[in-house]
């Protein structure tokens, strides 16, 4: 039980530190896309990706080896120190805050590209509390910089004990952005039997009846249909519900078999219609996955156009193509064509795909 007030939250957590946001900004973020600052071929692509990507990410955790944390951090640094990002927004994903990296990688990053970091990811979040140190230390380091806008927090949801305090870690700071799904260290907390970076098994399943002999029993021979199911369901949507609650951002997370580009837009797909606003991309070729994905499709904004031209002023009930529409059904209609007005503010070609789109008279 917190014994802050409602206001409390509203003020700074050290003198001279930015004033903290009262909305998360609801910046288009459909590919979060990873890449290693101590790889230099890696790195050297950075600048050219600028408006190709929603969020360009500076890694620091997992996937960078213990030998080069620090060449990583620098890095980062200097990248950013470089870059004209314009549209596209710069996160890092920091060390887990357990590690002997955490502390040189916020006390680098804020006074050295603070102003320029728009969100950092915490990896391995289990409670509130988590969130409340990195949001006091992010404060403080903030005021001595004289950073001038807030840096938002990111939590990957990741550990048994993180999914089960998920509404609380979500509350726990204003600066609290969002939420991804991290299923490859979820897997191993859990201890799931599983050896995979997201995405399902062919082993989670659900198998149709079989049939009948005879003698009553079944044919164990008989061919039957089996339905994979998502291992992931259940998380997603738990996730989706916190972030709702609390007015920030759910996204999938990695999706590691990197060639299996069909899979990949499946699962993409499936977190883009639970409510998902974006995923990771490891690899350059999922952020084009993910940029179709999560940009509303011309078939649904030409039918959510329709659907508010018929409801006129928003109430009662309508028939559409013999299907029933009335203000649930609107608002559905509305958070994609409002995505797709956000989107197309930063993208062009997405831009002249939805003006194009035949628009019936109100
Ligand atoms: C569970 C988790 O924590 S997931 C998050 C942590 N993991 C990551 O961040 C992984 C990031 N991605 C990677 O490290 C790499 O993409 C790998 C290791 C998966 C594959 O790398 P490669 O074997 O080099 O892939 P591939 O040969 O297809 O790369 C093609 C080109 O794209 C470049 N490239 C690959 N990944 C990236 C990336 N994430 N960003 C920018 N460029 C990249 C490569 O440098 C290569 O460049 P080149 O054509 O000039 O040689
Ligand atoms: O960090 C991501 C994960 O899946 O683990
Ligand atoms: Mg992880």
């Amino acid at each position: 039980m917190s014994h802050k007030s409602a206001k409390d939250f509203f003020r700074p957590l050290a003198v001279g530190a930015p004033a903290p946001l009262r909305e998360i900004p609801a910046r288009p973020s459909r590919a979060i896309h990873f890449f290693d600052p101590s790889n230099e071929k890696m790195a050297a692509k950075i600048p050219d990706m600028v408006g190709t990507v929603d969020v360009l990410l500076g890694n620091l955790e997992d996937a960078v080896k213990a030998d080069n944390k620090v060449a990583a951090r620098e890095g980062l640094v200097r990248i950013a120190q470089a870059t004209d990002f314009g549209p596209t927004q710069l996160w890092t994903r920091i060390n887990s805050l357990d590690s002997p990296w955490v502390l040189d990688d916020l006390t680098t990053l804020v006074p050295a590209i603070g102003e320029k970091l728009d969100v950092i990811m915490v990896p391995k979040v289990q409670e509130p509390a988590d969130i409340h140190y990195v949001d006091r230390i992010l404060a403080q380091l903030e005021a001595k910089a004289g950073i001038t806008k807030p840096i938002l927090i990111h939590a990957i949801l990741e550990t048994a004990r993180g999914v089960a305090n998920v509404e609380e870690i979500c509350g726990a700071s204003p600066r609290m952005q969002g939420l991804s799904l991290g299923p490859a260290d979820l897997a191993a907390d859990r201890k799931m039997k599983t050896t995979r970076v997201g995405g399902g098994h062919p082993g989670y399943l659900v198998r149709e009846d079989a049939p009948r002999g005879e003698d009553g029993l079944p044919d164990l021979d008989a061919k039957r249909a089996i339905f994979q199911q998502d291992l992931w369901h259940y998380t997603i949507a738990k996730m989706v519900d916190a972030c709702a609650t609390h007015g920030i951002y759910p996204y999938y997370g990695p999706f590691g078999d990197i060639k299996d580009t069909v899979a990949c837009e499946d699962q993409f797909r499936n977190a883009f219609l639970l409510g998902c606003v974006g995923t990771w991309s490891l690899h350059p070729v999922q952020i084009k996955i993910a940029n179709r994905v999560f940009s509303p499709s011309v078939e649904d904004i030409a039918h959510a156009r329709r659907v508010v031209a018929a409801m006129g002023d928003g109430t009662g009930a309508v028939m559409i193509d013999g299907k029933m529409e009335d203000d649930a059904s609107l608002k559905q209609c509305l958070v994609l064509v409002e995505l797709a007005e956000k989107l197309a503010e930063i993208d062009p070609d997405l831009k002249a795909t939805y003006d194009a789109i035949e628009t019936p008279e109100a």
